[in-house]
């Protein structure tokens, strides 16, 4: 019998794969694998086509195109690679405090670089609203919505904007990431009962030591859709973006790049650079333009 299916866990070289007629423990076939590592070819968010073996076994024949991946590159023994962390994600949580720790708005622009890279939508999810003025959080954030950026406002704590976040994740396929401590395992909690701890295990058995088994998975959310974790925040911010295509991916200097008197223009000390007049004439974040030249000369 053949199935379509999703790949929903991945470890050691076998895949968990759900479909219409229940969960297969699969193998790739022998000719997907002859060219390929597993790890090149399957990840969590693979739609699949299985033959089935048993009543709890399969084996994978086709994988089927990806949309987009979210990827990273990892340092590995011959070199750096790129490692697929979740195939056809449909968006990523980037979830930070407003306070207790503060909101560390150079992170969140690096993410937003590198999604923007991979073509990924992004959310930025601020928890812990019950800590600060509300008018005080969204001065830091409006910036984000006015550069088009979704902006979910909740407290895990008091589940104020919890609803509303549980909808923005129905029947799709969101990856949260986020600094240690802005509260996701409680956040998850707040969404659905025990997923914060089903989620923190997983990861837990990933980012303990170089040489364990990488684990990943995907968590079904109980208003439809699924939800992954991104262990390891901080290599995620290793993607391979040259420093003459960064500002392309800052959306608000997108359509001024064009205007500066030189074409190789890196926004500096250029003159006629129409980016820096930008900045001067309050078009664009003082903040942002900061976070570019940092990311751009490599500052911390
Ligand atoms: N006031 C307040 N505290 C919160 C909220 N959400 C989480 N916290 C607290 O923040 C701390 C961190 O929460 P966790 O849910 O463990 O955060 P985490 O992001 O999973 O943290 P790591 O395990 O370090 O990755 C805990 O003390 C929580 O009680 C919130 O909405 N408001
Ligand atoms: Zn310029």
């Amino acid at each position: 019998m053949i199935e379509e299916g999703l790949v929903v866990r991945t470890q050691s070289g076998f895949a968990r794969v759900d479909t219409p007629s229940g969960s297969y423990t699969c193998r790739l076939r022998g000719k997907l694998k002859q060219h390929h590592k597993i790890s090149d070819i399957l990840s969590v968010g693979d739609r699949v086509k299985i033959t089935v073996i048993t009543e709890k076994e399969g084996r994978i024949d086709d994988v089927s195109p990806r949309s987009r991946v979210l990827s990273r590159l990892a340092p590995e023994a011959r070199g750096i690679h790129e490692q697929v962390l979740v195939a056809n994600p449909d968006q990523v949580l980037l979830v930070f405090a407003c306070a207790n720790p503060a909101p560390h708005l150079r992170m969140i622009d690096r993410f937003l670089i590198g999604l923007e890279k991979q073509e990924i939508p992004a959310r930025i999810v601020v928890n812990k609203i019950d800590l600060v003025e509300r008018k005080e959080i969204e001065m830091i954030f409006q910036l984000y919505e006015s550069l088009d950026f979704p902006v979910d406002y909740v407290s895990a704590a008091t589940g104020n904007g919890i609803p509303e976040l549980r909808k923005q994740l129905s029947n799709k396929l969101s990856v949260m990431a986020g600094p240690s401590g802005v509260g996701k395992t409680s956040l998850l909690n707040a969404l659905q009962p025990g997923l914060g701890g089903l989620v923190k295990e997983v990861s837990r058995i990933t980012t303990k030591g170089m040489h364990t088994t990488q684990v990943r998975e995907l968590f079904p959310l109980e208003s439809g859709g699924w939800l992954a974790d991104l262990p390891g925040i901080r290599s995620l911010g290793l993607w391979d973006i040259q420093p003459e295509e960064l500002d392309g991916y800052f959306r608000e200097f997108k359509g001024l790049v064009q205007d500066c008197q030189f074409n190789d223009c890196t926004h500096h000390n250029e003159p006629g650079c129409a980016i820096r007049k930008a900045v001067e004439d309050g078009r664009i974040h003082p903040g942002r333009y900061d976070s570019y030249i940092r990311l751009r000369f490599g500052e911390e």
